[in-house]
């Protein structure tokens, strides 16, 4: 087996005043060229594991290694290797969507003309180059989350986190972001996502990990799973069967 790319070491988080772990001991490893799904009911910890392995939260024990080095004392290093796409907009709703482009691609630290030519071109692979001089407060929220996800890949990462790259998007704008999610994979990107949608999941990850009140409760491929789980089509009934009908809400 090679080296995991990324490496989940016994990682647990509980969050300052809750009475409760919203990880607890997390094991898991994830290696180059993965498209690792991590699904879950609402409050399974989703977020809160890939905040932690994009180095946005501090876990309370536990450590991430990237590329066989610890996270935290290598912040900076692995900042250049790794894209991030989070749930919420990052974006500036009164500048241009290619005014926001290159501000985001400036921090990668690219050369200006290398900006320019990835901007154009994912722009225009994302549909949106004849709208890359309006506001993004103009934009529909799959326009927003097409240029989220521009923003997280401008610099070519090695390894890329999304939360629910596809949340409240139409089948158009989840196409494209599905698709070219593909073609980074294909050129060498190791993607780790979050989503609620259990049919992309099956399509588009290599494995996926089902996470429950903070504890990886299945980590296989979904075809593995499917065929280990009694009467399941799916990964739906896969992953009805391990979680169980009950409603999570949670405030
Ligand atoms: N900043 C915070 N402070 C306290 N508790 C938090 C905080 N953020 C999340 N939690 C709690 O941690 C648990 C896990 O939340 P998290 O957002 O990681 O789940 P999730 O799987 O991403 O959920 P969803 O599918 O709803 O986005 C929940 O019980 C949530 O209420």
């Amino acid at each position: 087996m090679p080296d995991p790319i990324v490496h989940i070491e016994g990682i647990s988080k509980q969050y300052r005043g809750a009475d409760f772990k919203s990880l607890d001991t997390v094991n898991l490893k994830i290696y180059k060229n993965e498209v690792f799904g991590l699904l879950g009911p609402n409050g399974a910890g989703k977020t809160t594991l890939i905040s932690i392995l994009c180095g946005l939260l501090h876990p309370s024990s536990g450590t991430v290694y990237i590329n066989g080095n610890p996270l935290n004392e290598n912040l900076q290093e692995v900042k250049k290797l790794i894209g991030v796409v989070p749930q919420e907009y990052a974006l500036y709703p009164s500048l241009t969507a290619k005014e926001n482009l290159q501000y985001f691609g400036s921090m990668y630290g690219l050369s200006k003309t290398e900006l320019q030519s990835r901007i154009g071109s994912l722009l225009e692979a994302m549909g949106l180059l004849s709208f890359a001089n309006k506001k993004i407060k103009t934009f529909s929220g799959g326009m927003k989350r097409r240029i989220n996800l521009i923003a997280g890949i401008l610099h070519n990462p090695q390894l890329l986190f999304l939360d629910e790259p596809t949340v409240g998007v139409d089948v158009q704008s989840k196409k494209a972001i599905t698709e070219q999610l593909r073609i980074l994979n294909a050129e060498g990107t190791t993607i780790i996502y979050t989503s609620h949608h259990l049919r992309e999941a099956q399509e588009l990850c290599t494995r996926v990990g089902i996470i429950d009140m903070g504890r990886i409760i299945a980590d296989d491929t979904p075809e593995n799973l499917i065929n280990s789980t009694k009467d399941a089509r799916n990964l739906e009934d896969v992953f009805i069967t391990l979680t169980g009908k009950e409603l999570r809400d949670y405030a």
